[in-house]
C-alpha cells in the first residue's frame, strides 16, 4: 500500500534494565484504520502501546507521526500533535455529570492552545459536549454522575473526553476489559463508527472481537514483531497459530 502511515515506529526496542520488553519492532499504522496490537500475556503489547503514546521513549528505534520524528518528545507533545489514548483505569471525576467531564477535556483542550477564557465566554462547549457524548451513544446521560454510570458506559465517557481533543488517532487500551458480552457489542459498534474520520489502535486480548472488528492486526511475540496483515492473513500465519496454540481461547 503507498498511502503514508499516520504513524510509524522504526526498528523500536525498549528495555528494562537488562530486560528486552520490545526488540527491533518497525510498524506502519495506515491512516483511517482500525489497526489491533495482539499477543499473548507480556509479548509487549502494553510496551508498544507505551511507545505510540508517548507515556515512554524507545531505547533504541524512532517514532514518527505523519512524517515528523516524535522520538522522545514528552507525552504531552503527543497530544499536542493529534495523538490521544483511552485506558483500562477510568480517568473521569465520578462526581461530576458525564457533560461536565467531557466539557472540562474540552476546556483544557482550548486552554492548551492558548485560547482559554472564562466559562461563561465559551457557550459553545456545552453543545460540542453533547455532540460528543451523543457520538459515543450518552446523550441521554448527559446530567447523570459519572459515578452513577455503568462500567460500559463509563468506557464511553472516556472515549468522549479523549475524543475532546479531537484527536487524529485514538489509542485504545482493552476497551472492552470487563465488560459484559452487551456492553462489548455496544463497544465494538462504537469503535466501528470512529474509525474513518480518525484512525484507531487497540491492544486487545479478546482474539473473537479482534478478528471481527480489525483491519489491519500486528502480533507481537516475546517482544518481537511475528506478524503483521489482514485478519486473514493473521488466520493464516503458522507462527501465529503455533504460538496461540495451547494458549486457551482468550
Ligand atoms: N516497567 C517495567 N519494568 C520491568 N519490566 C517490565 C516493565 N513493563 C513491562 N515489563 C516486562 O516487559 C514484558 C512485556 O510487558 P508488556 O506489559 O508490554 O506485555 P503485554 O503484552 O502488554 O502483556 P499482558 O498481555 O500480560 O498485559 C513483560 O515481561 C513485562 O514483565
Amino acid at each position: 500500500m503507498s498511502v503514508d502511515p499516520i504513524i510509524e515506529t522504526v526498528a523500536v526496542s525498549k528495555s528494562f534494565g537488562g530486560f528486552k520488553a520490545l526488540s527491533n519492532v518497525s510498524v506502519k499504522v495506515q491512516p483511517g484504520m482500525l489497526t489491533s496490537i495482539i499477543g499473548p500475556n507480556g509479548a509487549g503489547k502494553s510496551t508498544f502501546f507505551n511507545l505510540m503514546s508517548g507515556a515512554f521513549a524507545p531505547s533504541e528505534g524512532k517514532v514518527l507521526f505523519q512524517g515528523r520524528d516524535i522520538t522522545g518528545l514528552r507525552a504531552h507533545d503527543f497530544a499536542h500533535a493529534g495523538i490521544a489514548k483511552s485506558f483500562q483505569i477510568t480517568n473521569l471525576f465520578p462526581n461530576f455529570t458525564t457533560l461536565e467531564n467531557v466539557r472540562i477535556a474540552l476546556q483544557a483542550h482550548v486552554s492548551r492552545y492558548g485560547l482559554w477564557k472564562r466559562r461563561g465566554d465559551l457557550p459553545g462547549l456545552s453543545e460540542r459536549g453533547m455532540q460528543l457524548l451523543e457520538i459515543v451513544g450518552l446523550g441521554t446521560r448527559a446530567k447523570h454522575l459519572a459515578r452513577e454510570l455503568a462500567h460500559g458506559q463509563q468506557r464511553a465517557l472516556e472515549i468522549a473526553v479523549a475524543l475532546a481533543a479531537d484527536p487524529r488517532l485514538l489509542l485504545m487500551d482493552e476497551p472492552t476489559a470487563g465488560m459484559s458480552p452487551e456492553e462489548t457489542r455496544i463497544m465494538m459498534d462504537l469503535i466501528r463508527r470512529l474509525v474513518g474520520e480518525r484512525t484507531v489502535v487497540l491492544v486487545e486480548h479478546k482474539m473473537k472481537m479482534v478478528m471481527g472488528i480489525s483491519e489491519r492486526i500486528v502480533v507481537l511475540h516475546h517482544g518481537e514483531l511475528i506478524a503483521q496483515g489482514s485478519p486473514d492473513d493473521i488466520r493464516g500465519n503458522d507462527l501465529v497459530k503455533r504460538v496461540y496454540l495451547g494458549q486457551g481461547s482468550h
